[in-house]
C-alpha cells in the first residue's frame, strides 16, 4: 500500500474570508485536477516530514506547525491502495511559486472547485478546512490508475483523535 500525505496551508484573504492554498496537479496521479500539496512517502520519513517537504518541493512554501487532520484510505476492487495522512497549517514562510509538479492557486474555502478534485473530496475536505478531524474510507473500482477508477462508495467518522499519530 502506498503511504501519502496532502497538506493544505490556511490564511486569511481579503475581506477577512479564509483562503486554502490548492495546487493544480500537472503530472502523475490526479493530473490536471486541484488537490493540496503532497506525495508520497519516501523511506525513513514520517508522514509530517513528508508533507513539509512535498508542499516545499511542489509550491516553494515552507510549513511548520502541521495539525493532523485526517487519516483516508482509498480502496482499488478490494484491495488498499493509499493510506493518506491530511495536514492542516496556518504557518508557513514563502510565497508559493510554480514547480513542474503544481500550479498553486490561494482560493477561498466557501469556493473550493470541487467539481475539479477527486471525487471523495467534496465529501471529507469541507469539514477539514472547518477545523474537524476525520478517518475515511472510500472505495473504487475499475482497476488501475486509481484516476480512472470509478468512485463506488465510502464511511467516514467526524472528530476523531489524530494528534497522537504522526
Ligand atoms: C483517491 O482519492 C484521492 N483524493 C485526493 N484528494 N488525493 C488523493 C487521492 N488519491 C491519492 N491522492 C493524493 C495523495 C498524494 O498527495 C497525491 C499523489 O501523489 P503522487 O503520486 O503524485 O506522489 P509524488 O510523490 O508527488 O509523485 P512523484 O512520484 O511524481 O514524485 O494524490
Amino acid at each position: 500500500m502506498i503511504e501519502a500525505t496532502l497538506c493544505f496551508p490556511l490564511r486569511e484573504g481579503g475581506d477577512a474570508d479564509e483562503e486554502v492554498l490548492l495546487i493544480e496537479k500537472r503530472r502523475g496521479l490526479g493530473e490536471g485536477w486541484y488537490n493540496g500539496p503532497g506525495g508520497k512517502c519516501e523511506p525513513g520519513e514520517t508522514p509530517r516530514e513528508c508533507a513539509v517537504r512535498e508542499t516545499e518541493e511542489e509550491v516553494g512554501l515552507e510549513v511548520t506547525d502541521l495539525e493532523k487532520a485526517g487519516e483516508l484510505t482509498f480502496l482499488l476492487d478490494g484491495e488498499a491502495h493509499t493510506f493518506c495522512h491530511v495536514y492542516r497549517s496556518r504557518s508557513f514562510e514563502g510565497e508559493p511559486t510554480s514547480s513542474e509538479e503544481a500550479y498553486p492557486e490561494w482560493v477561498p474555502v466557501d469556493d473550493v472547485p470541487y467539481d475539479r478534485m477527486w471525487d471523495d473530496d467534496h465529501l471529507w475536505l469541507p469539514g477539514v478546512l472547518e477545523g474537524n478531524t476525520v478517518a475515511g474510507e472510500f472505495r473504487f473500482e475499475g482497476g488501475e490508475p486509481l484516476d480512472e477508477a470509478a468512485f463506488v462508495d465510502h464511511d467516514l467518522e467526524w472528530g476523531v483523535s489524530l494528534e497522537s499519530r504522526e
